[in-house]
Order: C-alpha cells, then structure tokens, then sequence
C-alpha cells in the first residue's frame, strides 16, 4: 500500500491538518495517511508542547471518524529529537510491504535542506508538499524530482495561532473538531 506519512508536533492537530491529509489521501495515489506524533522536532523548543500522550489523543480524537487516517506513536519510544529520517528508516524495516512517502508543509521546505539525511529522504522516499501562505518560494533551496506540489487552496492557520487564541480565551470554534475541543477544555491546555 502507498502510504503518507505526516509527522507533525500537533500541539494541537487543528483543521488544517486535517484539510491537507484529507486533500493527500482523496486527490493524490496515497491510499492511507498515518499522522506521526512527534514527541519534539529538532529546530522547535520544548516549552509550550504538551506532553505527547496527549498530543496524540487529540490526533486520535480528531481522525476517528475516517477509516483513511491513523494515528503512530512509533517515535515515542525513538531518541529524542526526532530524526525523520530514522523512523523513515524503522517504518520501512518494520513494514516492508509498505511504499512510503513522507507529506510536509511548505514552511518545512523551506528548511529541509538542514534535515538530517535529508538527501536519502528524497531519494528513498519523496515528499508530498502542501502549499503554505507566508512561505517565500524564492527561498526554498532543495529541488528534486521526487518532491511533488499538491496544488490546494491554502489555509492560514497554525497551532500557534490556536494556542495564542486559546490564551486570550478567543474563540476556536471552527478552528478544531469538536472533540479536540473539548478535551482541551477538560484538561485546561493552553490557558
Ligand atoms: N496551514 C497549514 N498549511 C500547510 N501546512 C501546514 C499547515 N499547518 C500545518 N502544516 C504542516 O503540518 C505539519 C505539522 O505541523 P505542526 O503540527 O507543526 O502545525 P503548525 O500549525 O505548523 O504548528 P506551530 O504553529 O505550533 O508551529 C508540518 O509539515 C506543517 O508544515
Ligand atoms: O529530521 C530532521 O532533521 C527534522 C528537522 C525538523 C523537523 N523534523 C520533523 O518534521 C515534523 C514537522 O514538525 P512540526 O513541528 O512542524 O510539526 C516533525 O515530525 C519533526 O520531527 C525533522
């Protein structure tokens, strides 16, 4: 099976994520997206990050509904940071049977060329691109065949900007499914 991988913090998954995966999984040949919960990105600092059990709670909350999507918690027991290209490495090890490809946002083209292995990546791998408002295309600097444009109306919407909201007790209403909300509620994050 041709399978998309979205690794992201989620801190929280919001609708955009969820538009992107959706737009991967019924407009390209991915035939299934697994979002891959990050315990902690390598150029991100920990503070303000919930603690990954729950990051990836609300990943589950959030997807139950869509037999497409699933959720890993493959890098919670990997070294942290987390190195894309060694789950890469683990999940190909692990399911053979399995061609994966690896979806971004374009923010994160714009410094991929820093990853680590991030050549092995592309030729081994391939990335699905989701187009991303604020990100100065003459900037980015790693071209490839292997990397691959989605073409999809862009969504300017972040964790950050949910979480900011959330803090000065905005509304997020239509921002996050509903159940994401309300275990934020419940559990007081973000305030
Ligand atoms: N609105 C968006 N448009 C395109 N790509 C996005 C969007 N939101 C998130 N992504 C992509 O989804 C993946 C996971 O992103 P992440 O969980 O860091 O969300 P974020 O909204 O960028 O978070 P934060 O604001 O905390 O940095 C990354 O590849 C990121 O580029
Ligand atoms: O492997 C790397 O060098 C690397 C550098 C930066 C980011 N990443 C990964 O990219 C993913 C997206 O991160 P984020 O925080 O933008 O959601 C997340 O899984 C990070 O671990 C990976």
């Amino acid at each position: 099976m041709r399978i998309g991988l979205f690794f992201g913090s989620f801190n929280p998954i919001h609708i955009g994520h969820l538009v992107i995966a959706d737009v991967m999984a019924d407009q390209t040949d991915l035939e299934q997206v697994w979002f891959v919960v990050s315990p902690l990105n390598p150029f991100k600092s920990s503070s303000s990050l919930l603690h990954e059990f729950d990051r990836l709670k609300m990943v589950e909350l959030a997807i139950a509904d869509n037999f497409k999507f699933k959720a890993s918690d493959v890098e919670f027991n990997m070294p942290r940071p987390s190195y894309t290209a060694d789950t890469l490495a683990y999940l190909s090890d692990k399911y053979p049977q399995h061609e994966f490809k690896l979806i971004i946002g374009e923010d994160n083209l714009l410094h991929f060329h820093k990853w680590k292995n991030h050549e092995a990546i592309l030729e081994n791998f391939g990335l699905y691109v989701y187009p991303r408002p604020q990100v100065d295309q003459s900037k980015i600097k790693v071209k490839h065949a292997n990397i691959r444009y989605v073409d999809s109306p862009m969504l300017d919407i972040s964790a950050t900007f949910i979480r900011n909201s959330i803090r000065k007790e905005h509304s997020v209403q239509y921002l996050l499914p509903p159940a994401v909300i309300d275990y934020i509620r419940f559990k007081k994050f973000y305030q």
